[in-house]
């Protein structure tokens, strides 16, 4: 795509305003470019300083609309599945699957999505997740050494992977075939964010490769748990993990099977761990804000006693966290782990006067409303209190999309949120920390810490 040749096309329309930069590889490389996650990054701040919120772009090898305007992206998340299509790279696609939920459209979406909602419902997280994100919390947490330099992220990885991978597939921690998986997922994350070159050695090849690998683990599973059944082992029922539900409950064909597992798999731990090491890496920052989350924790703590209980956290407890949640909606505005995301317009589109032409893709950058001083005061500063005035004229709701709006709105939110609480509790209530070594996240485009945020830890005695 050149720009005099779409002009001559789409001879008539008002496109946004744009440059289709190089022919083929367009301007993909510089949108890729990495950056500080706080920060939109060269490629954004230039261009809507230069044509505005809305502009066109060539990328990933396609003419596709860059939307930075909280309203044209709510416009795109309410109307998904009408005007607009999930349109995500083909690289991508091959690494999560062809019949991977993110791709799938209309009833099969639906179907798909209401399976991975009733997994994930707020009951069971209550009666199934909770006691088992605590254990795996505090089982992690003892096999910390004080004063000794580790990487956060792959602690917080193993934590959020060990209860995913016990609930999905009811593997338990330690066992050969959990690490197993955890190293595969490892390799597949490195290649989903990674150029898409094909060639041996390359991260997007062992990505390709670790798909494949983790697939055959998934079939031999699905294999054994079926011919348990055929053999009158059945723990089917309200205890079941997902492959014991979804065999028993759903009519899904092997590979849409195993590309919705994967996916959960991959979805349900690597976002969660990333959140929990920027939320460390935030409040590293911040004194003020670290002695109220402390305080919180206390609080918790003292009440339980009170009431005679010693035993493990409750849904109860936990929905007293106020300042909590707080910290997580300012750790996920700031960190802005799912950026943006793909979509492709169905129809002629109009918008603000500007039309967005059928099969063009477009690309919503939540990151660009989370970053939007207009919307949040200050908005490179991490502060968990804007949170507690949402009704102030500072911070707008309906801008935020760290779990997206519509349709495809995050099935995981209320997991993520729940892990990422309860992490926190134990972890302020257990550890004081230093950084071991300078470490900050780079968006590419997923928040990545190119050390894993080395820390060291000291065990605190508290008085409770
Ligand atoms: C802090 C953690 C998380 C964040 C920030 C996050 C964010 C998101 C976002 C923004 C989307 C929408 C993508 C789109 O509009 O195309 C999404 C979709 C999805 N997420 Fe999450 N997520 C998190 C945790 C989880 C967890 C724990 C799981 C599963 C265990 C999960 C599973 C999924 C799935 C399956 C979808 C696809 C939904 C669909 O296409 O309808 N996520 N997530």
């Amino acid at each position: 795509w050149s720009l005099k040749g779409t002009e001559k096309r789409y001879k008539g329309l008002n496109l946004p305003p744009g440059s289709m930069g190089w022919p083929l590889l367009g301007e993909t490389i510089a949108f890729r470019k990495g950056h500080p996650c706080t920060r939109l990054g060269e490629y954004m701040e230039k261009r809507i300083n230069k044509y505005g919120k809305i502009f066109k772009s060539n990328l990933h090898g396609a003419p596709t609309v860059v939307s930075a305007d909280a309203e044209l992206n709510r416009f795109i998340l309410h109307n998904d599945g009408r005007l607009f299509e999930p349109s995500w790279p083909t690289s991508l696609v091959n690494i999560l699957g062809k019949k991977s939920m993110i791709i799938a459209s209309g009833d099969t979406h639906h179907y798909l999505k209401s399976l991975a909602i009733n997994f994930m419902s707020v009951p069971r997280l209550c009666s199934h997740f909770l006691g088992d994100a605590e254990q795996s919390i505090l089982q992690t947490f003892s096999t910390w050494v004080e004063h000794t330099p580790f990487p956060l992220k792959e602690e917080a990885i193993k934590m959020s992977f060990n209860l995913i991978v016990k609930h999905i597939l009811s593997k338990k921690p330690g066992e050969p075939e959990t690490e197993q998986l955890r190293k595969l997922f490892m390799c597949f994350m490195r290649g989903a964010v990674a150029m898409p070159i094909n060639l041996p050695g390359t991260a997007y090849r062992k990505a390709l490769k670790s798909r494949a690998a983790i697939l055959t683990i998934i079939y031999r599973l699905m294999a054994e748990r079926i011919h348990q059944k055929k053999d009158g082992w059945d723990e089917i029922g309200e205890d079941s993990d997902l492959l014991g539900f979804i065999l028993e409950q759903s009519n899904l064909d092997a590979e849409q099977f195993a590309d919705l597992l994967l996916g959960l798999l991959f979805g349900g731990h690597e976002t969660s761990s990333t959140a929990m090491t920027l939320a460390i890496y935030f409040l590293g920052d911040s004194r003020r804000a670290l002695e109220e989350l402390r305080e919180e924790h206390i609080q918790i703590v003292k009440l339980k006693k009170e009431r005679g209980e010693t035993g493990a956290l409750t849904w109860q407890d936990y929905k007293k966290m106020e300042f909590t949640r707080c910290i997580v909606s300012e750790t996920l505005r700031l960190g802005n782990l799912i950026r943006f995301v793909h979509r492709k317009a169905r129809s002629n589109v109009q918008f603000q006067g500007y039309d967005i032409p059928r099969d063009w893709n477009i690309i919503p950058v939540f990151a660009a409303a989370h970053l939007d001083p207009s919307l949040h005061d200050e908005p490179r500063k991490f502060n968990p209190w804007r949170w507690q005035t949402l009704s102030a004229s500072t911070t707008r709701d309906d801008s935020y999309m760290a779990f997206s709006h519509g349709i495809r709105r995050c099935p995981g939110q209320e997991l993520a949120k729940m892990e990422i609480t309860i992490f926190l509790h134990h972890f302020v209530l257990n550890f004081d920390w230093e950084s071991a070594e300078l470490d900050h996240p780079l968006a590419s485009p997923f928040p990545e810490f190119p050390k894993g945020l080395p820390i060291k830890v000291h065990k605190l005695s508290l008085d409770m």
